[in-house]
C-alpha cells in the first residue's frame, strides 16, 4: 500500500533533530514582525515572508547568518519567545508528531532583561504546560545546544543549565552551529561532564566535507554520543565505528538537498539510502522546518518516494527511532505501544 501524503500525515512521528528558532514558521515570524512593525513603524527589519523565500534557502553561506542577523532580532523578547515556542509545538502536533526533542542554544537578551537561565526556564514551562494537557498527543522534551563558536566557559555554563533544568524537561546536550568553525576538541571535557551526569549527547557530525576531517570525527566519536546529526561526509571505517557503537543517526533530507550539503545528488543520492540498511536507529528529521518548509510528514513521503519504502519499511524506521530517544523508559514504552496498536498501516 502506498506511502503517500495522506498516510505520512496520519503516521505517528518522532522528531529528534529540530532547532527551535529554525522551526518557527514564516507565518509565525510574520505575525511577530507585524506586531512589532505596528508598534514601531520605523522598524528596519524586512518582512519574514520576503526575507525567507517561499521555496526555502539554497545557500549554506546565507543560512547560518539568517539566525544571528535576522530571526534573533524578531524573537528575543519574552512575549515573542513564548508565542513562537507555542506555535512551534502546535505546528509539530498538527503534522502528526507524537514525540519531539526540540533543541535550542541558551540565549541571553540583556536589552530585554533575559538571562540564559530565564530563556531556558521560559521554554521549559511552555513545553510542560503543553505536555500536561491531555488533549495534546505530542510530548516534547528539550535538548540544550552548544554552538561551535562558544567559548569553553560558555559551553560549561550550558551544561550547568542543562543539569539545573533536567528535572523540568531537559534530556540532552547538542553540539551545533556553522561547521566551518573548527576547534571543537576543546569541548571534550564539557561533553564528558554531561555524559557522566547521564544527559543524552547528540552531535552535528560531518556536515561539510571541510569539517569532516578524521581528526574531528574520531574526536566526536570518543565523546560517546547517543545520536549524531546529518552524518554526510563519512568514510567506511568511521561508518563501521558508528554502527559498532550503536549510535542513532538523525537524517535531514530536505535540509541537505536544499543546501546541497551532499553535493548535487538530490534526494536519490542522499546517504539515507545507505543508513537505512545499517543496523542503527534512523530518525528522519526536519532540522529547521521554518526555513526549509518541509514538515516531517513530507520528509517521510520523500524518503518513501525516492527510496521505494513500503509501509512496513516505514514502521521499522519509526520503531528504530523510538530506541534512540533521550526521553524516559516510560516515554519509550508509550511510543512502542502506540506503534503496535496503530491500525493506519493497513489503510
Ligand atoms: C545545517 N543545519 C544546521 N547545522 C548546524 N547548526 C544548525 C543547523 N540549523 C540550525 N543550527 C543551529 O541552531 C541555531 C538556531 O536555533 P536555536 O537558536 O538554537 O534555537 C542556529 O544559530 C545554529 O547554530
Amino acid at each position: 500500500m502506498a506511502v503517500d501524503a495522506a498516510f505520512t500525515s496520519k503516521l505517528p512521528k518522532i522528531e529528534l533533530h529540530a532547532h527551535l528558532t529554525g522551526s518557527i514558521s514564516r507565518g509565525t515570524l510574520h505575525d511577530i514582525w507585524r506586531i512589532k512593525k505596528d508598534a514601531e513603524p520605523r522598524l528596519a527589519l524586512q518582512d519574514p515572508l520576503v526575507a525567507i523565500p517561499p521555496g526555502g534557502l539554497h545557500d549554506i553561506k546565507t543560512f547560518f547568518p539568517l539566525f544571528s542577523s535576522y530571526i534573533y532580532q524578531l524573537c528575543s523578547d519574552l512575549p515573542s519567545i513564548e508565542f513562537s515556542t507555542r506555535r512551534v509545538l502546535s505546528d509539530f502536533q498538527a503534522d502528526g508528531v507524537v514525540y519531539l526533542e526540540l533543541r535550542t542554544t541558551p540565549r541571553a537578551s540583556p536589552a530585554h532583561s533575559i538571562t540564559k537561565d530565564l530563556y531556558v526556564s521560559t521554554i521549559l514551562s511552555i513545553l510542560r504546560s503543553h505536555n500536561a494537557d491531555p488533549a495534546n498527543t505530542l510530548h516534547a522534551a528539550l535538548i540544550l545546544s552548544i554552538d561551535r563558536r562558544n567559548s569553553l566557559a560558555e559551553a560549561h555554563e550550558t551544561v550547568d543549565l542543562a543539569l539545573k533544568h533536567r528535572p523540568f524537561g531537559v534530556v540532552g546536550l547538542d553540539l551545533c552551529g556553522d561547521p566551518s568553525v573548527g576547534g571543537i576538541a576543546k569541548f571534550a571535557p564539557t561533553f564528558q561532564r554531561a555524559k557522566e551526569a547521564g544527559l543524552g549527547i547528540t552531535l552535528h557530525f560531518a556536515e561539510l566535507a571541510a569539517s569532516a576531517t578524521d581528526e574531528e570525527l574520531w574526536e566526536l566519536l570518543r565523546w560517546r554520543p547517543g545520536r549524531i546529526g546529518h552524518v554526510i561526509h563519512v568514510k567506511g571505517e568511521i561508518k563501521d565505528e558508528i554502527v559498532r557503537q550503536g549510535v542513532g543517526v538523525e537524517l535531514c533530507l530536505s535540509c541537505n538537498v536544499q543546501l546541497k550539503m551532499h553535493g548535487e545528488g538530490g534526494y536519490e543520492g542522499h546517504h539515507f539510502g545507505w543508513w537505512r540498511g545499517a543496523r542503527v536507529g534512523v530518525a528522519l528529521s526536519t532540522d529547521d522546518v521554518g526555513v526549509f518548509q518541509s514538515p516531517l510528514s513530507e520528509e517521510y513521503r520523500l524518503a518513501a518516494e525516492h527510496f521505494r519504502l513500503g509501509r512496513d519499511d516505514v514502521r521499522k524506521l519509526c520503531e528504530g527511532a523510538v530506541e534512540t530517544i533521550f526521553g524516559s523508559e516510560a516515554e519509550k514504552e508509550r511510543l512502542r505501544v502506540m506503534y503496535r496498536g496503530w491500525d493506519g498501516w493497513i489503510g
